[in-house]
This record gives C-alpha cells, structure tokens and sequence, in this order.
C-alpha cells in the first residue's frame, strides 16, 4: 500500500513508521492518508520548482505525519515531526468541483508561505518548511503544544481570567501585531482561534492565509475574514487599513476579559450586520478595569483613525504591568463616576511621566 510506505519513508532511522502506525487507530489513519497520500516522495526527494520554492520546500523523507489534532474552514492541522522537531502541519486540499476557491486557495497558500518566510519574531509563529503537491498543499510550521487561545479561553470560567494573565496574553499579541505591521503587513483575521499558547503559556500569532502587505491590499471585496471580529469598514468591503487589525484586538481584549465569545446569542452575519449599520460591540462588564475598557473602546472604534497604533497599545499595557507590579490595587474594578475617573487619570500621570504623551497618541482620553 503506497501510503504506508509514505510513513515508512518518512522514517528515516527505523521502525519509527511502524510506531505510527500502531499509535493510529484505523479512523485516524484513514483520515492522514486521505490528504497525506499526495505527499509520498522518494527519500531525500524535495519538490523542485522556480524561484522562492527553492527557500522553503519541504523534504518529505524528513517528515512524519501523525493524527488530525484541529481543522480550520479549508484545512486539516496535523501533529507530525520534521527533521527531529515537532511541528504542526496544515493540509489545504483543493476541492475537484469548484475551480474558483481552488484556485484561491492556492493563491492563499502562496501568500502565506512568502509571508511567513521573512516573519521572525517570538510572538509570531515560526515557519519551518511547505509543500505544494496539487491538489494538496502544506505548510509546516512550529507545534503549540497549548492549542488556541479560544480553547483556552473556552475552558475558563466567564471573568475568571486573572488580570496578570489579561495583561501578558495581551502584551503579546501587541508586540506580535506590532512587529507585524512594522513589516508593513496586515493580518486582516486576528482572533482568539489564530492566536495559539505554547505550554509554558507563550504566545504566537498565527494563520496568515489573507494577510496581506499593505500596500497590495486592496478593498475587502470578496472577503473571507470572520465576521465577529472584522471591523466594520471590512464587513462593508470598503478600503482599510493597518487599523482593522486593531479592531480585531480590541474584540479579542474583550475575549480575554471576559472568557466569552463576542456576539454569541447572534450568528455571524446578524453581528455583522449589527456592528457595521448599528456600531454594536460586545457590552463591557461592569467589572471590567476602567483602564481596560478605555484601551478595548478606542481599538474598536468605528472611525479607524481614532484607533490607536499597536506600538501605542504596547507601550499603554506596559504602563499598566508596571502600575500593576507596583502597585496590586491598581486594577480594582469599579464603575468609573467622573470624580474617580479623574484621580486615575492623575494616579497615572503620577506612575507614569510618560503616560501623558502616551495618552495624547493613543487618543485616551476621558
Ligand atoms: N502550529 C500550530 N500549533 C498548534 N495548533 C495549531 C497550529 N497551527 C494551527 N493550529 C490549530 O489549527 C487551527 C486551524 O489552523 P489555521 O487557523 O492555521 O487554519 P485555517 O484553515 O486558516 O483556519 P481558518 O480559515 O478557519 O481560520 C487553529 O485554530 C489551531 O487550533
């Protein structure tokens, strides 16, 4: 059977594939050999093609795929090892029937795979090595051990995420996004499904298949973002900027704090439709930390230019782990009269020289 030797293959010191193949059971396995079957490849084999394919193909005999741990819109996740390392696989497949979105997804593949090549940094996933074998294409990246942020968030009780722990899952994703856009990239689908936890709770940004580089773009015409945290200019396809990738943190904030999915009680194009002809957003309860809503509301403001930049969202957080580690206190919850809003206003000033020309580029204001 031509698949089995695919895993045996893979092997490359022994028996390894035959370990597999005891560690699957028959579902399992069927379910790795409907889309990994087109990866088979003599030993030592890589996939030749023009240009940049040179960069980042993939060795097959270096690899060893294992069982389907998660599956996205178009894709299968597979946990597998690459020469020696865990990894994570994605599995695009090409439905035969529809021309149009295969040809899309393909364009996706291509897309991601060029973006991830020149992405560095420990807040973004790292990129290990693709595949492109129509009509199945692969892209290899580092395993997070800990799933999804959404996962995560899943598990936890309504409001029970520390505030600790809101801030460094927070920081985070800033500084991912941040790098991000400092490479003049737009991520254009963050949210807590495509923000994944190693197991030492790490965080990296992932899923870059309708990035984009700004500049190239265009309108969200067509789009195929997902409606509870795409911004309202996206949902009504018109231009956008940088700036839909900061209202997306501002709904995933939101996620953060509460541990709740943002429009739940409403499907996807019922919250598309609120947000983009009614300005809706996920209530902010009542305990959430005055300074905590500030910062979500100005991320997602109708008007783009009101938001702020993520490197201002990095440097407010930061101001605020370090109000936090000075001083416990600092997030008590309460709702924010005016008089008490003043003296946080000034018990920042007061931490904070900086604050204040933060707070003017950052829009915070009161
Ligand atoms: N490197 C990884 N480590 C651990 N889990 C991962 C990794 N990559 C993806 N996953 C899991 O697989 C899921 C789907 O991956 P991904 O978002 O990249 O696929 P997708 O096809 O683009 O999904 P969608 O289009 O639905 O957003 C993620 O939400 C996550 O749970």
């Amino acid at each position: 059977m031509k698949t089995l030797q695919c895993f045996k293959q893979g092997d490359g010191n022994g028996g390894q594939g035959r370990r597999l193949e005891r560690r699957l059971s028959l579902g399992d396995y069927k379910k790795a050999v409907s889309w990994s079957k087109y990866l088979v490849a003599p030993p030592g084999a890589k996939i030749r093609g023009g240009g940049d394919e040179e960069l980042w193909s993939a060795d097959l005999s270096k690899l060893e795929i294992r069982v389907k741990f998660a599956s996205g819109r178009h894709s299968r996740v597979y946990s597998g090892r690459y020469a020696g390392r865990e990894v994570a696989i994605k599995m695009v497949s090409q439905p035969e029937e529809d021309a149009a979105l295969a040809a899309e997804l393909e364009r996706q593949f291509a897309s991601e795979v060029a973006l991830l090549l020149r992405l560095r940094h420990h807040n973004i996933i790292s990129f290990v090595a693709a595949c492109k074998k129509p009509p199945v294409f692969c892209i290899i990246t580092e395993y997070m051990a800990g799933g999804s942020l959404r996962k995560y968030l899943h598990q936890q009780e309504p409001y029970s995420v520390p505030i600790e722990l809101v801030l460094k899952l927070a920081l985070d994703i800033a500084r991912g996004m941040s790098y991000l856009h400092s490479q003049g990239i737009l991520h254009r689908d963050l949210k807590s499904e495509n923000v994944l936890l190693g197991e030492d709770m790490s965080v990296k940004v992932a899923d870059f298949g309708i990035s984009c580089l700004e500049s190239q773009c265009g309108s969200g015409k067509g789009f195929t973002g997902t409606y509870r945290w795409m911004a309202p200019e996206m949902i009504k396809e018109k231009s956008h900027t940088r700036k839909v990738d900061v209202y997306s943190f501002g709904i995933v904030l939101w996620e953060i704090l509460t541990a709740l999915v943002p429009f739940s009680e409403m499907t996807p194009e019922q919250a598309a439709i609120a947000v983009a002809l009614k300005n809706a957003r996920p209530p902010l309860p009542p305990s959430c930390p005055l300074a905590m809503s500030h910062l979500i509301s100005q991320c997602w403001a109708t008007n783009p230019d009101r938001r702020p930049q993520f490197d201002d969202i990095v440097s407010v957080l930061e101001s605020y782990k370090e109000a936090l580690d000075d001083d416990p206190s600092f997030f008590v919850s309460y709702i924010p009269p005016p008089l008490q809003h003043q003296q946080h206003q000034q018990s920042l000033l007061r931490c904070f020289p900086r604050y204040k020309s933060l707070r003017r580029s950052a829009s915070l204001k009161a």
